[in-house]
């Protein structure tokens, strides 16, 4: 990517993760992000400022968003939409305008009523976290991961040249999908799944007793399946008024699955609900998971700790004082490990084998798998 001032307009978890990637791969790109209120960003512009991620915040968009060779929507999908009007009037005419929001029919509706399909990409990392905030993001966060690429009808080829460059210089996977297609697929494989997850964990809370018996007693089951339930709440609220009719859909036709079952329950169907777990099983199994093909890779170790209070904020403390950043960290109960060990996931192969070194130096008790 040769020298390009990159604008970023929202700079959360994914506008700071491709910020840090982009300074990464050329200190020469010259960074600036936007947002409309100082006080609901906390300090994550001032902090990319100090870490020199950024070289300049504003809080005026007529300020260096004219200068901007390509221009990143990182806000939530219906606050992405109102800027479009803005940035149109202002703009260079050869910049590019990309999102990365989770749903692209909505945001290409507006394009091609203003008239911006020149200019404009849609873009969506298919990677991220429950977390938020520029503090939770990492230049390796879209790292093997497919990025989505919806380009219009109009698009040059220069232009979608260019992005799927530097989508591939941050270590993505890029791919080019219709935004209808996109959002179909989506719905299934990231919306619906969010909606399942609050929704149960909701289920959990309204039918708990005061002396709160299931969430003590929720374990590795519960926690794997609505991990995502911690997510953005106005992140998942702006997903689910845009791709409204693909989630309602995949939402139909996952409540007859349910109905299915719970009839099936009734009738003691053996071969019905062995299938049902059987199908599952296989599919889920084929899903490339640890370090194949072009999927996200996984950099895991399990450790013994003593069950106080403050044992995972020693070592959380430990690894950060020696520069090796987690991506998560926490407790975990399953077969393998009856007594529950420490689980903490990075983001390259070599700050988990510095960490090893580190803890085992510490004389922890380490297992790699
Ligand atoms: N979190 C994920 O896993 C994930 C993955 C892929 C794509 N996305 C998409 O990325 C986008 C950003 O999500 P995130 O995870 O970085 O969220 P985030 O909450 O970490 O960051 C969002 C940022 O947008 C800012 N913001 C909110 N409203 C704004 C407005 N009106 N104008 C300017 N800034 C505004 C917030 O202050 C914050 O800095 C969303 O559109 C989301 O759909 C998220
Ligand atoms: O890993 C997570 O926490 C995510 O939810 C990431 C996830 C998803 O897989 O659903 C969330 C929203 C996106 O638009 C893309 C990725």
């Amino acid at each position: 990517m040769n020298d390009s001032i990159v604008g970023f307009i929202g700079f959360g978890l994914i506008g700071g993760s491709i910020a840090r990637a982009l300074k990464e791969i050329n200190p020469g790109n010259t960074l600036i992000a936007f947002n409309y209120n100082i006080n609901k960003l906390g300090n994550g512009l001032k902090e990319a400022l100090d870490d020199k991620v950024l070289d300049h915040i504003t809080y005026d968009l007529n300020d260096r968003f004219p200068t901007c060779d390509i221009i990143f929507l990182c806000a939530p999908v219906l606050s992405n939409i109102t800027y479009l009007t803005n940035l149109k009037n202002m703009i260079k005419p050869d910049c590019i305008v990309t999102d990365v929001g989770s749903v692209k029919g909505n945001i290409h509706k507006t394009v091609s009523e203003l008239g911006l399909e020149h200019q404009f990409i849609g873009g969506h990392p298919m990677a991220g976290s429950e977390k938020t905030g520029y503090q939770n993001s990492h230049s390796k966060l879209l790292e093997n991961a497919y990025y989505i690429l919806t380009p219009t009808e109009k698009t040059p080829q220069d232009k979608l040249h260019k992005l799927y460059e530097i989508v591939s210089e941050i270590g993505a996977i890029p791919l080019i999908l219709e935004p209808k297609e996109h959002d179909n697929i989506t719905a299934a494989i990231s919306h619906v799944p969010h909606i399942i997850a609050s929704g149960l964990v909701n289920l959990v809370k309204e039918s708990d007793d005061t002396a709160e018996k299931m969430r003590t007693l929720a374990a590795g089951g519960f926690k794997d399946i609505t991990r995502i339930a911690s997510s953005s709440p106005v992140m998942w609220q702006n997903i689910c008024l845009t791709n409204t009719e693909s989630i309602s859909n995949v939402l139909n036709q996952y409540i007859a699955c349910l109905q299915d079952m719970r009839n099936a329950l009734e009738r003691k169907d053996e071969d019905y609900i062995y299938r049902f777990f059987d199908t599952a099983s296989e599919y889920r199994d084929s899903i490339p998971n640890k370090s194949i093909g072009m999927m996200k890779k996984v950099f895991e170790i399990y450790l013994d700790i003593i069950d106080e209070a403050g044992a995972i904020a020693t070592i959380a403390t430990l690894l950060a004082t020696n520069r090796i950043s987690i991506k998560n960290i926490g407790i975990i109960h399953n077969r393998e490990f009856e007594q529950g060990v420490l689980r903490i996931e990075f983001y390259e192969e070599e700050a988990s084998v510095l960490a090893v070194e580190l803890l085992k130096k510490y004389r922890y008790t380490v297992y790699e798998r």
